[in-house]
């Protein structure tokens, strides 16, 4: 076995579905044996960003699962394989956003082989120095090793890897192209540390006496319950406690295929009244797995107390003014349904609040209609899983019923959205949902090339204001915002799928059944939204913020 073959065996055992990459002359040696070997499927892409991003979507949507298909502990890992330099630095914004939401993203770069990192010549691809690669992936990967001593190899990636799972963050491996085919051993398993038995006692009886004592009790859940595979665990611990789940932002679509008592998406100022009261009102709010950021709390009506929640993310539980650390999220949640039983009494599911029944006439198209349309469309056919891009359709995405989303909720990166839905079919096989603006479309959407040579067929639904109208919403006065009108849907048969331009509620609903009916391409819909026209949630979020900001 060589190096790389002892790399991916390693990469599918940690849970590893797919590769994406991009090659480069760093890199062409382990692409080689990635190719040659057949271990994971490569799906090469157009452009670093996307790589990263597809890579990001098929960790965090294979995480969903909560088991994984050949035992592997229901864990999912993204891998986004690039070269040296110009491949590797194109990629870290990428990899910043997987950082921030914590995602397990492998990446692995080629790199220059020993006798010329001595040759004394300054390398193609080289930044600074021949490491300053190596040194900026620090800031953005929680663990990395560069596989340049095959004896220590092994070690090195189970150390990384486990890691990559451990934290759910991004880990970076260098492999120099001088020993990508070099003989090596396998990769040894390595068990992941033990949890002390009496703190997790302590902190699952804590947990459960507070929220016993709570009159209002709500749990709110984020992306670690998705990261850590829990979602049919947390949805089962609701049940048994009778607690209401609501989701942060960065957490909309979790639970949803779970039968939680799921009361809706918590947004503050911006969200829906009853859920913003629920959560802000309440006397025993249960953290779980929550990123503490502004995207999710910056716009409370009501300053939560997190002094008197609690907080269980990043392996530690905070309650009050006491911390338990090492405290592994799957471990404090089975715990806790150890010692809670089923319920006889089953929940009331909330009754749905998101709208239906779009009017099919030649109004103009508003945000809201576009969420109605999808509502509608997914109670006819089926629920769809939904890759969003950050704009103001990612704020439109609150009006549509829950369902597994994919979406840089709290990073808030462009270009995430089309690349996220490739990676959310390759990991997955569904068909996805791909929502996203006109300026980041034109970032990344143009990977819709790469659909047709795999077979991927996402309905696209570009809103296009001909504007980056979140920006305006905030700077009205500056007509930088103004964006061209592209053609897009025209350039949709280029690219190997159809492109249609809708600019009333009757053909955007005709558009859809007709993209839904259509398989084996991609289906873009070019939505044509007047300036200004926004969704009543990023309309709730600017008036919110504006009015917040006035008091300070
Ligand atoms: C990679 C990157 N560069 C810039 C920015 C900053 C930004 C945040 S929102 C926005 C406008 C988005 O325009 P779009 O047409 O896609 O959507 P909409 O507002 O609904 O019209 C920009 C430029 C971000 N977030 N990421
Ligand atoms: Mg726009």
């Amino acid at each position: 076995m060589n190096l790389t073959e002892s790399l991916l065996h390693a990469l599918k055992a940690h849970g590893a579905r797919q590769i994406f990459g991009i090659p480069g002359d760093f890199a062409l040696p382990y692409f080689k044996v990635i190719e040659a070997s057949g271990i994971l499927p490569l799906y090469t892409l157009s452009h670093e960003p996307g790589v990263g991003f597809a890579a990001d979507a098929a960790a965090r949507i294979g995480n969903n699962s909560g088991t994984g298909s050949d035992g592997s502990g229901g864990r999912a890992l993204g891998v986004a394989a690039v070269t040296y330099g110009a491949g590797a630095l194109n990629m870290i914004n990428s990899v910043a956003a997987a950082y921030a939401e914590k995602s397990p993203l492998v990446v692995i770069s080629g790199g220059p082989g020993e006798g010329e990192s001595n040759s004394g010549l300054l390398l193609h691809h080289q930044a600074k120095r021949l490491d300053s690669q190596f040194r900026i992936f620090e800031e953005i990967t929680c663990d990395r090793a560069r596989l340049d001593d095959l004896e220590r190899a092994p070690a090195d990636i189970a150390r990384v890897l486990g890691n990559c799972l451990k934290h759910s963050r991004p880990v970076y491996l260098e492999i120099p192209r001088d020993k990508a085919a070099s003989p090596c051993a396998p990769v040894p398993a390595i068990e992941p540390p033990a949890v002390d038995p009496d703190a997790l006692a302590a902190c699952a009886d804590e947990v459960l006496q507070r929220l016993q004592q709570a009159q209002r009790p709500v749990l709110m859940v984020d992306v670690e319950v998705r990261r850590y595979g829990l979602e049919a665990q947390v949805a089962e611990l609701a049940r048994r406690l009778a607690l209401p789940v609501a989701t942060c932002f960065m957490g909309r679509g979790l639970l949803a295929d779970a039968d939680a008592p799921l009361v809706g998406t918590y947004m503050g100022v911006a969200g829906l009244p009853e859920v913003t009261q629920l959560v802000e009102d309440s006397d025993g709010l249960f953290l779980l797995g929550v990123i503490l950021s502004d995207t999710n709390f910056a716009v409370s009506e009501k300053k939560i107390d997190l002094r008197r929640s609690i907080v269980a993310c990043d392996g530690e539980v905070r309650l009050g003014w006491h911390v338990y650390h090492d405290i592994p999220l799957a471990a404090l949640v089975e715990a806790l349904l150890a010692r809670t039983a089923p319920r006889e009494v089953a929940f009331e599911v909330p009754r749905s609040v998101y709208p239906r029944g779009l009017v099919a006439d030649d109004a103009a198209i508003a945000p809201q209609d576009i969420a109605t349309a999808v509502n509608d469309l997914m109670d006819r056919h089926g629920r769809l899983p939904i890759a969003s891009d950050m704009g103001d359709c990612l704020f439109t995405a609150m009006d549509i019923e829950h369902t597994a989303l994919v979406a840089p909720g709290y990073y808030a990166t462009m270009g995430f959205g089309v690349p996220a839905g490739l990676g959310l079919q390759a990991a997955t096989g569904q068909r996805p949902l791909v929502l996203v603006g006109d300026g980041a479309f034109q970032m990344t959407g143009w990977e819709l090339g790469n659909c047709r040579r795999y077979g991927w067929d996402p309905i696209v639904l570009l809103f296009n204001n001909a504007s980056w109208e979140m920006l305006r919403t905030f700077q009205p006065e500056s007509r930088f915002n103004d964006l061209d009108d592209w053609g897009f849907a025209t350039m949709a048969a280029g690219l190997g799928g159809d492109g249609v331009r809708v600019h009333t509620r009757a053909q955007l609903q005709a558009a859809l059944e007709r993209a839904v009916a259509t398989r084996g391409r991609f289906q873009l819909i070019e939505v044509m939204i007047p300036r200004g026209v926004l969704s009543q949630t990023l309309q709730r979020f600017v008036a919110g913020v504006k009015r917040l900001n006035a008091g300070k």
